[in-house]
């Protein structure tokens, strides 16, 4: 059984979209980028961490499979983690206007079977936005609990010039990657 170590929405979503059954598991992870590490490792700590916590928070009877993810925004070595409030929303979206940014997304599974991992990166261009812009894409609440303060699966796709790299990846769960993932543990056919 599947279990996602997640809060967020829209990887359910991504999950219901390819068909895996799976339960919701509740853990609570410190995100908070170490001194000299670089945006992939820490990305990539925290999604592990959430999957180790959702694997130790159970008891493993069965066959048991945690799936923790994480999403950044990244510019210039910077990361834009959610905005905290109004203000942090709309200081992301200024500096990531006409500027092509990264998002890495990474997966982790936790298993009996051990622990594997798949990431993707994706660059991802915006249009130059005005400030009355800004304030009126942050006015309607969407930058709130989305890294960079957008979402390329809502308004935020109004923002968006170009994209390279993977569009679920950039929502939060690149489904190519955890597909592939899923298939080793099992949980979906070759
Ligand atoms: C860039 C971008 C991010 N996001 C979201 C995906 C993630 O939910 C969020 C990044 O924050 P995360 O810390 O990766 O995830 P989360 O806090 O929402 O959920 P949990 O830790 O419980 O797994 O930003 C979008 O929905 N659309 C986008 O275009």
């Amino acid at each position: 059984m599947l279990h996602l170590a997640s809060q967020s929405p829209r990887r359910r979503q991504l999950l219901e979209q390819i068909g895996v059954a799976f339960a919701v598991l509740q853990v609570d992870v410190a995100e908070q980028r170490a001194a000299n590490e670089s945006p992939r490792d820490y990305v990539s700590r925290v999604a592990c961490d959430k999957a180790r916590a959702g694997w130790a928070s159970l008891d493993h009877a069965g066959d048991v499979v945690v799936l923790g993810a994480d999403t950044e925004v990244v510019l210039d070595d910077e990361v834009f983690g959610k905005p905290r409030d109004a203000d942090a929303a709309a200081a992301m979206l200024r500096r990531l206007s006409g500027r092509t940014h990264a998002v890495i997304s990474v997966v982790w599974l936790v298993g009996a079977a051990g622990e594997q991992c798949g990431s993707c990166v994706s660059q991802v261009r915006f249009a130059q936005l005005d400030e009355p812009t800004i304030a009126a894409y942050v006015a309607t609440g969407e930058p709130f609990g989305k890294a960079g303060a957008y979402a390329i699966q809502g308004r935020g796709a109004m923002l968006v010039e170009h994209l390279q790299g993977s569009y679920s990846g950039v929502m939060g769960l690149p489904v190519f990657e955890t597909a592939r993932l899923l298939r080793r543990f099992g949980i979906i056919p070759p």
